[in-house]
């Protein structure tokens, strides 16, 4: 870059934030783009944008009517989801990585990637996005700026997070910190090269610096690995905050439900990727007189409030969804969102009529669709027509059923955590820890069978700690006890109560053991009715389950005697799942909380093992 074009970007630089003027001059001229251009979050700006991305190939304006003002996109077939493997956590010590993270020295790092981010950006425009992470009028707003070379993913932060001149004002006023995130698809054009409309690189590089509470990230477009707001920030980095500063940050939903009294609670729970987060916090009620509200659907930052209680926010503006298996019959309320149009579809079919499908949708396929492949595809091709990791990309505020407090900065209380995962044997479909330690120990265990979400292999059962195993930004080991610490800091009365479930055991006939989706209202039923004392449980060497006939089954063509085989403790199937907790438990070494331990030997103890 000539002197004068490095005289351009400063003099084009349109803020008094003196640090960020100064990283984004250094970061442009490292990477080299051909433009620096400040986002303001305007929708003009963002129309043009989206045309200029229809133009380039890397969108398709969808003509459909049913999908208005919204656009597909195909990724790269090797760019389709998380990359666990090139993720890494460079803190300062090695230890605080812990066993669950990829470490390496941070700068050895930096010096590597400043070499791989050298001219990455040439013959690109590299925008510069402010955003902030939860709402802009919150006590400390929590800033970031992400400067990236993808159009793509400038218009799909406009719908995930609050972004543009309204947040770099404020930000200058405050002379705020900022998360500085940069990303590159690391896909430089030379001179009068061609672009094509995904462009990406096989070398990917996720990396976080958590002292700094930055974030490099190199070589993918695709979601959770190119909207740094998103994993990147709000769970990996935040986490790190939160265990400085005493607060969590959680790979989790918040769903507000009032019950035929009028009282409401509120619901944080989190699932493994792809494993109900979205169906959950977006739930249709089965049961009378029960109201369920959105918070969130796949972030909850807690604090501790003012009187010892814990408070959720959502710190999310769009929903990022997997596509398949939500359909007008799972998950209407989704549909009624993704239907008001504004959204980005990536890796999903398009139909005849300039719309999308995908697997669950509609009952019934198509007679005949575009794969996300760009191939002719009929119901009888045998293959999916979607990316089974598919997603759109929604602005939360089209949920109709968004509760009001989603805008209050000071979020809601919780009052129960849930804990979940994917498994088809040994957990029941529902267990209410004995304490909070003993909820930490149900969530510490979690596991759950491996989806399309990150590449690699999918149905392994692993265990996923809080849901967060590739998203905890620091020692798994000082995280959970960071997680039963809080117990100590909130007011005991004040703590929400815990659960583990399973949506997705399955029944001797190899079907599944509950029908899920709507009916889980069911089950959450039963979890208040458990905090108000009016539900009957029995009490097993886990935890308590529900007696048969304590889940209201009203209009269900379901038995108490399946509930019991729903929520059974199978003694054979517990001595190989104690097992396996003992294999995971042992990876932590010195870094596992006693109290977890103790929490074992109990465990062990109450199943004779
Ligand atoms: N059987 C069954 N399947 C479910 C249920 N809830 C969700 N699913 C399926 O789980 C898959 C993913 O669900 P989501 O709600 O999108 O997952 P998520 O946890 O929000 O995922 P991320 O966005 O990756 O964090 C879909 O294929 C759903 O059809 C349920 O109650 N029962
Ligand atoms: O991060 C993503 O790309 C989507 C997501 O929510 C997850 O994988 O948990
Ligand atoms: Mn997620």
């Amino acid at each position: 870059m000539s002197e004068s074009s490095d005289q351009k970007v400063i003099d084009a630089a349109p803020t008094t934030h003196a640090k960020l003027a100064a990283w984004v001059q250094e970061v442009a001229e490292l990477t080299k783009p051909d433009h620096v251009y400040w986002v303001d979050g305007s929708q003009e700006e963002n129309d043009r944008l989206t045309a200029e991305l229809v133009k380039s190939g890397t969108l398709q304006k969808l003509t459909d009517p049913t999908f208005p003002n919204s656009f597909a996109a195909f990724s790269d077939p090797k760019d389709v989801a998380r990359v666990e493997e090139r993720t890494f956590i460079c803190s300062e010590d090695k230890k605080d990585a812990g066993f669950t993270n990829n470490w390496e020295e941070p700068v050895k790092m930096k010096s590597m990637l400043t070499g791989i981010f050298d001219g990455a950006m040439r013959g690109r425009t590299m925008y510069v996005i402010p955003f902030v992470m939860g709402p802009l009028d919150a006590e400390a707003p929590q800033y970031g700026v992400e400067l990236t070379d993808s159009a793509y993913v400038v218009t799909s932060m406009r719908i995930m997070a609050r972004i543009g001149d309204d947040v770099l004002r404020k930000m200058e006023t405050e002379d705020a910190f900022f998360v500085p995130a940069l990303h590159s698809v690391g896909a430089p054009l030379a001179d009068g090269q061609e672009d094509v409309a995904w462009p990406c690189n096989a070398e990917k590089w996720i990396v976080h610096f958590p002292e700094e509470r930055s974030i490099w990230s190199y070589g993918s477009g695709y979601g959770g690995n190119a909207l740094l707001g998103k994993k990147c920030y709000a769970l990996r980095i935040a986490s790190v905050m939160a265990r400085d500063e005493g607060w969590l940050a959680e790979h989790m939903l918040i769903l507000k439900l009032t019950n035929p009294e009028g009282k409401s609670y509120n619901v944080a729970a989190a699932f493994p990727s792809a494993c109900g987060k979205t169906n959950l916090a977006l739930l249709d009620p089965t049961i009378d007189g029960w109201k369920a509200e959105t918070l969130g659907d796949d972030i909850n930052w807690m604090r501790i409030g003012k009187e010892g209680e814990l408070r959720g926010v959502n710190p999310e503006y769009g929903l990022f969804g997997v596509a398949p298996g939500t359909g007008w019959s799972t998950n209407p309320n989704a549909m009624r969102a993704i239907t008001k149009g504004n959204s980005i579809f990536t890796n999903v079919a398009l139909t005849d009529e300039g719309g999308v499908w995908w697997e669950g949708m509609t009952d019934e396929a198509p007679a005949h669709l575009t794969d996300w492949l760009g191939n002719d595809w009929t119901p009888d091709s045998g293959r999916p027509a979607a990316h089974p990791n598919s997603r759109f990309c929604t602005p939360i505020s089209q949920v109709d059923m968004l509760a009001q407090e989603y805008y209050s900065p000071d979020g809601v209380e919780i009052h129960a955590i849930l804990f979940g995962g994917r498994r088809k044997t040994t957990i029941p479909l529902v267990t209410q820890a004995r304490s909070w330690t003993n909820g930490i120990f149900m969530g510490s265990t979690l596991s759950s069978e491996t989806t399309a979400a990150a590449a690699g292999a999918v149905g392994v059962v692993r265990r996923d700690p809080m849901a967060m195993l590739p998203f905890i930004g620091y020692n798994a080991g000082d995280y959970l006890n960071h997680w039963d610490s809080i117990e100590s800091k909130a007011n005991p009365e004040r703590l929400p109560k815990i659960f583990l479930v399973n949506w997705f055991r399955r029944n001797a006939e190899g079907g599944f053991a509950w029908p899920g989706f709507g009916d889980n209202s069911r089950v959450l039923k039963w979890a208040i009715d458990r905090i108000e004392g009016k539900a009957d449980a029995v009490e097993t060497p886990i935890g308590f389950v529900p007696t048969g006939d304590s889940i209201d089954l009203t209009g269900l063509d379901m038995t108490p005697a399946e509930v019991e085989a729903a929520v059974a403790v199978d003694k054979d199937e517990w001595d190989t799942e104690l097992a396996s907790i003992e294999e995971w438990y042992a990876k932590f070494g010195e870094a596992l909380p006693v109290s977890l331990r103790g929490e074992l030997d109990g465990l062990k103890e109450r199943l004779g093992a």
